[in-house]
């Protein structure tokens, strides 16, 4: 068997907002928070292969596949169903790693979700975003590939209707360690608990922005830069961060201000992943075969 699938995308994310509302005995926090989509999407091509190994190429530079998430999500959905099939992944990486953007984690889940069509596993989503879940918090919402207001570690998931701005979306280049922000003691950590109503009227804000700002000056002055154009914000630890806008023009005139910040580029904020138009283009070549 050497049957090939190409296409399958992973989305960026975005977090509109983020509260920390408390810390479980585990150490992990507790979270508020709104996923949407944006671009750019990392390409995941896979080559079914009679198995059981699980290989790749491509991906982040320098990370060994053994700790790729593609490789980790597919072992994890083996372990999970018995299946004994394999698969070579092909990583076109554009999402920029560990910038608060969620790619390893979308990759994950892109290949949960090809694997299992592809493999014929027959995992409802519920049960894909439970194994998910063992892989990262933020796997289940690229899973279930709708915007959605997160709870617990951000696997309680609530769908919403968003509105859809134009992003002004800045990278400053600045590795920010998810562990170091969450392990500060200064850390914002007690923000009262909010309903979903409650975040249509409220000011949006990122919880760990004031820790990012002390311990990564660069991504501070990013921040300011891009606030002279519209109240910015941090996406999860940061380093990237973003400035919501009503058209297409108005973001393009930040851009232009805020050019030479790192790699700045303009997107609008999607409340579907793309991965659910693939999976359903998988699906019908399927019954139609
Ligand atoms: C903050 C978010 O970006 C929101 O979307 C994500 O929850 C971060 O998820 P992530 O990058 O997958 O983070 P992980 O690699 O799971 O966590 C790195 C470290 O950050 C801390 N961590 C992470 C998430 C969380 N809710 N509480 C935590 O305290 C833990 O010490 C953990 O060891
Ligand atoms: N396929 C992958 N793509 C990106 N990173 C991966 C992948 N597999 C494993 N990793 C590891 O996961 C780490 C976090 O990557 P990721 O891009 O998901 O972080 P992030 O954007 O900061 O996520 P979050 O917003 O969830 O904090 C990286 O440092 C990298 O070593």
């Amino acid at each position: 068997m050497s049957q090939r699938s190409t296409g399958w995308p992973a989305p960026a994310k975005i977090n509109r907002f983020l509260h920390i509302t408390g810390r479980r005995p585990d150490g992990y926090h507790a979270l508020q928070t709104l996923f949407q989509f944006i671009d750019p999407c990392d390409g995941l091509d896979f080559t079914l292969t009679d198995g059981p190994e699980i290989t790749r190429d491509g991906g982040v530079a320098g990370l060994p596949a053994a700790d790729d998430l593609v490789v980790r999500a597919a072992r994890a959905l083996q372990a999970r169903t018995g299946c004994r099939a394999g698969v070579h992944i092909h990583v076109d990486k554009r999402i920029p790693a560990g910038a608060g953007l969620g790619g390893g984690s979308s990759d994950a889940a892109t290949t949960l979700v090809a694997l299992n069509a592809l493999w014929g596993c027959g995992l409802s989503g519920t049960a894909l975003e439970a194994v998910g879940l063992e892989l990262g918090a933020d796997v289940p919402v690229f899973v279930r590939g709708r915007a959605a207001w997160a709870e617990g570690v951000g696997e309680r998931l609530t769908v919403v209707e968003a509105d859809r701005p134009w992003l002004v979306v800045v990278d400053p280049r600045v590795e920010v360690s998810t562990a170091a922000v969450f392990g500060d003691p200064k850390l914002t950590r007690h923000t009262e608990r909010i309903t979903i109503s409650g975040f249509k009227t409220m000011a949006l804000r990122n919880d760990c922005e004031a820790t990012v700002r002390r311990l990564y000056p660069p991504v501070a002055s990013a921040i300011d830069a891009l606030s002279e154009y519209g109240p910015s914000r941090l996406t999860g630890t940061g380093g990237c961060l973003f400035a919501c806008f009503n058209d297409r023009d108005a973001a393009e005139r930040a851009r232009t201000g805020v050019d030479g910040r790192g790699t700045v580029w303009v997107t609008r904020a999607a409340s579907r992943s793309p991965l659910l138009d693939r999976l359903a283009m998988q699906q019908a070549s399927s019954n139609g075969a």
